[in-house]
């Protein structure tokens, strides 16, 4: 790769976006520059100046073995379980994330997919372009963007592909099992990357399974029942996206991933050895611990919604360091395409306990997953107001349509 003077490594292609003058993110050569360029500097509102190293925030640890020990013989006692829910609950009420641990996935394939992207993302940069996404596609490989923002680049390159969990309900025994990820290292990258798809492939499997047992406790802790959201989100069109963050030489001036809101449903996260994830609580940025043992789990915001503001959308994002790369592994759990997003009736009865601000009034308007993906995809920039954005979207299309 061409190093062109002293100008911080921005390379113009033009077959990606034959209309826009592209620039090319490289960040294992822009890395050597004494100043990150300008359009990776984050506004002081928003970047993490000082506060790289925020205050770590004890998480609600969840321990799914009680859960998990409930189909063996040893039964764990109710108040065990209603002891672990109700954290699970009062988290999700105010903040929207905790940890799970024993939650059954093989600390092998975590580590084969961990090991994975070093390897995809170590590779030469046309290379990993094979895989280019392109503006308006979640899917394919992304370096900071810099086909899609001019402004406020994050300091990660990325890699995103869709998982499909195939159709048939929890109980029916023949499961229609999609290989959509194996499909798509094979179709995108060709045979040599074979194992990428089967290692990947597992790995949203294992995600989707633990995605579902967690909505088995949301659904309880939320009055709607066990099966409810499991077969809300049994067929699920979940994506898969790998973050990589290369060592910054300005890292208080930049972000990995901005200050936002995840606009899926559920996050399942693993962030190995190398912090970098900080959530807003109480209006302040904490660190989260890295334990390679658990996943953090959050609420996004079409979950919120789904839940008519109960559960809140969790408000996140990931800072870079000058030593180190960072990766983290993010499982986005989604409905299909086109399920309708609508709260369940039992959450819009109001009880008698209820305040008028609480339950009775709908929060959201009812919407189509494929529509408030394609949103962030087309039409805006997920931050922490994503949600809100949308909803104003949608009432002023249908103003439009109204008044033709
Ligand atoms: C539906 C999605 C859009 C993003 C990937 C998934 C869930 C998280 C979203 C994102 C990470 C939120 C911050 C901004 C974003 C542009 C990013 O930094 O990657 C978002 C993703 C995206 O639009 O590609
Ligand atoms: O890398 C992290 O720790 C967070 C990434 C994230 O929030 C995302 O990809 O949505
Ligand atoms: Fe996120």
């Amino acid at each position: 790769m061409p190093i062109t003077g002293c100008m911080p490594i921005m390379h113009s292609c033009h077959h990606i976006f034959p209309s826009v003058d592209t620039l090319i993110f490289d960040a294992s050569l822009l890395r050597n520059q004494h100043e990150i360029p300008s359009q990776f500097v984050w506004p002081d509102e928003e970047n993490p100046g000082r506060s790289l190293e925020a205050p770590e925030l004890s998480v609600p640890v969840i321990d799914l073995a009680a859960f998990r020990s409930q189909d063996d013989s040893t039964i764990t006692p109710m108040s065990q379980l209603q002891g672990i829910t109700s954290l699970v609950d009062e988290a999700c009420r105010k903040h929207g994330f905790f940890f799970v641990v024993n939650h059954g996935v093989d600390p092998g394939l975590i580590a084969r997919a961990e090991e994975l992207m070093d390897d995809f993302f170590g590779m030469e940069l046309s290379e990993k372009q094979r895989a280019q996404r392109k503006v308006g596609d979640p899917c394919g490989y992304a370096s900071s963007f810099t086909g899609r923002f001019s402004s406020k680049l994050p300091w990660k390159e990325t890699l995103s592909f869709r998982y499909s969990s195939g159709h048939g309900s929890a109980r029916s025994q023949i499961k229609m099992k999609k290989k959509t990820v194996k499909e798509y290292f094979l179709n995108v990258m060709g045979e040599d990357f074979v194992h990428f798809g089967d290692v990947y492939q597992e790995y949203c499997e294992a995600m989707s399974n633990l995605s579902l047992n967690i909505m088995e406790i949301l659904g309880d802790n939320l009055g709607v029942g066990k099966d409810y959201l499991r077969e809300f989100f049994q067929e699920n069109d979940s994506i898969m996206r790998l973050n990589y963050y290369p060592p910054c030489q300005q890292p208080h001036l930049t972000l990995g991933t901005g200050p936002h809101c995840d606009p899926t449903s559920l996050t399942i996260l693993h962030q190995s050895r190398v912090s970098g994830l900080q959530v807003l609580v109480d209006g302040k940025w904490h660190g989260i611990h890295p334990d390679p043992n658990a996943f953090v789990v959050n609420i996004g915001d079409t979950f919120m919604a789904l839940s008519n503001g109960i559960y809140k959308s969790c408000m996140h994002r990931a800072v870079v360091n000058s030593r180190t790369a960072r990766k983290s592994l993010a499982f986005f759990l989604c409905p299909r395409m086109d399920r309708k997003v609508t709260p369940p009736m039992e959450l819009l009865v109001r009880s008698s306990d209820d305040d008028d601000d609480h339950c009775s009034r709908r929060r959201y308007p009812d919407f189509a997953w494929r529509d408030f993906l394609e949103f962030t995809q087309k039409h805006y920039r997920a931050d922490t107001k994503t949600l809100d954005a949308f909803s104003d979207w949608l009432r002023q299309k249908n103003m439009d349509n109204h008044d033709e």
